[in-house]
């Protein structure tokens, strides 16, 4: 049998955790191969010690037959081993060229002229049919194309074996799907692929085989062709998941958050919300549904006051917010699970005590005459941690940072909603969350709704604005195209109101 990769028995601990217990991953030349678990089951750890950013406590890797000792990235790079992170690590202000040269001068294989280094980065680029500009700047180009950046620097370097964490997770629909077919001219050309995503429809029209763990341990590979979304579900939690949300009819009350004509301009001259007017009513989920960039993160901030509205008003329970300060709207009842956890969500260096407690450090029991109440803030951190199975090595004491993605954006779920808001904005909250993650927060999101408290639901998950939300308004190009009743729509309908066209337009 050809592997191209053998990673046999692997174990990694860090301080209170086994990462990875056991497992044995091997990848078949010319495959795509998923590798799916749970949040914190230990996938990115595994491939942290392919590509040598870790050494295994315990195990084997062998590349092409032989056994190999992986020290650090740079030996696996001359293995022919690449590696496109969750997190890119491109240079914004650099051109794609220079990004794809920056580090490869260490693997003195390659030329340091950045005329030649263009021409074949543009050769790669039509080889696989990537489309990348050599030329442009990464600050200008879309996410998408940042990460096809990210895959042509693998190729530059020669990667035959090419490792891709939750690459889809930044994606939009459209690109997700030309990134299918990127992957598929990657394996015609002989590259193999370790592909690592919590999107079971995705597992099913992109990879292979798909090796399952959980908690560390492998539970098994199996042919993605002969398996059902189910079963591999099932597998990975080890319960069978209900896929469907579970909810009642909604029986809305008054009116809580009313956009009236707000306009925000992006820059100089840019308007990226347009005269949009919106109401929010106490025990809904008001879902919106639109193509990124389209006006859904300046609603968001106008909101949360992370942006001021250019013009219009905003009214929480009738009074006017669109002037006041981030900290007294948080105060008044509004809670954000932002986007970007990274950047808006979490303190990375903090504990998770410290990150639970962000907004509220200030107040009682927390504070007390100036000084941290610390028990206080580690019993609120500890219920958290509980009712959200936040997983990590130290609990409440472990650093944000090395918690795993997937649980670093429950802590940031559990924190909004323990707030108790009577507005709940969630924007992307299952980002790269389980299938189990995901229908717990779904549930607590419908719990919130029959609280009577108001849900607003960002999200760019088609499936998942139909499915949770009660009514769901679309917007295009900044403006409102239509609110429509999720029991009676489709993702037909909403495709089509997302790129502009209203309900009997069509013709
Ligand atoms: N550097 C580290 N120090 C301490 N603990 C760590 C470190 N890296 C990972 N862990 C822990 O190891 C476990 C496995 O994490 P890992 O990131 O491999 O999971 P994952 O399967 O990739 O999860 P997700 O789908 O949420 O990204 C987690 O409990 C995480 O908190």
């Amino acid at each position: 049998m050809d592997y191209v990769v053998e990673m046999l028995n692997i174990r990694k601990e860090f301080t209170g955790i086994v990462a990875n217990d056991d497992i044995t991953l091997r990848l078949k030349q010319g495959e795509i191969h998923a590798l799916l678990g749970e949040n914190g089951a230990g996938k990115s750890t595994l491939m942290a010690i392919l590509f040598g950013m870790y050494q295994p406590d315990r195990g084997s890797i062998k590349i092409n037959g032989k056994e190999k000792k992986i020290a650090n990235p740079n030996v696996a790079t001359k293995l022919g081993i690449g590696m496109v992170h969750q997190h890119f690590k491109l240079v914004s202000n650099f051109t794609v060229t220079e990004n794809i040269m920056l580090g490869s001068e260490l693997h003195n294989l390659y030329v340091l002229d950045k005329k030649t280094a263009s021409k074949r980065i543009e050769e790669l680029s039509k080889k696989y049919g990537l489309n990348v500009d050599p030329h442009a700047k990464i600050e200008d180009i879309s996410v998408g194309m940042q990460q096809r950046v990210e895959i042509l620097k693998m190729l530059y370097r020669q990667a035959d074996v090419l490792i891709l964490d939750e690459p889809t997770a930044v994606l939009t629909p459209q690109e997700i799907e030309e990134l299918g077919k990127i992957l598929k001219n990657l394996i015609k050309e002989g590259k193999s692929i370790i592909i690592i995503t919590h999107k079971l429809k995705e597992i099913k029209a992109m990879a292979d085989r798909c090796t399952v763990i959980r908690r560390g341990k492998t539970i098994g590979t199996v042919t993605v062709a002969e398996t059902s979304k189910e079963k591999m579900a099932e597998m990975m939690v080890g319960r069978e998941v209900n896929f469907k949300v579970s909810k009642t009819e909604a029986t809305p009350g008054e009116v809580v958050l009313k956009m009236e004509d707000v306009s925000v301009k992006r820059g100089k001259d840019v308007v990226a919300l347009k005269n949009m007017s919106l109401e929010l009513k106490k025990g809904e989920i008001l879902g919106i549904a639109g193509v990124d960039g389209n006006g859904q993160s300046e609603i968001v901030e106008s909101i949360t006051g992370l942006t001021q509205a250019d013009s219009g008003k905003i009214l929480f329970e009738g009074k006017d917010i669109t002037k006041m300060p981030v900290r007294s709207r948080i105060a008044n009842g509004i809670a954000h699970i932002p986007e970007d956890r990274h950047k808006h969500g979490l303190v990375l260096d903090y504990t998770i005590e410290e990150n639970m407690v962000l907004e509220l450090y200030h107040k009682k029991p927390f504070s007390k005459r100036g000084f941290l109440n610390f028990p206080a803030i580690r019993k609120h951190a500890d219920h958290i941690i509980k009712s959200f199975d936040v997983r990590s090595g130290e609990g409440g004491k472990s650093i944000a940072r090395s918690l795993s993605g997937g649980n670093q954006q429950k802590a940031v779920i559990g924190r909004e909603i323990e707030l108790d808001p009577t507005v709940l904005i969630a924007v992307q909250p299952t980002r790269g969350l389980d299938v189990g993650s995901i229908e717990y927060i779904h549930k607590r999101l419908v719990e919130q709704r029959d609280k009577g408290k108001a849900v607003l639901l960002v999200s760019l998950e088609l499936d998942e604005v139909i499915n949770v939300s009660d009514r769901i308004a679309v917007v295009n190009n900044g403006q409102l195209v239509g609110i429509v009743d999720a029991k009676e729509t489709n993702e037909n309908e909403l495709g089509l109101m997302m790129a502009g066209v209203m309900k009997g337009e069509e013709e």
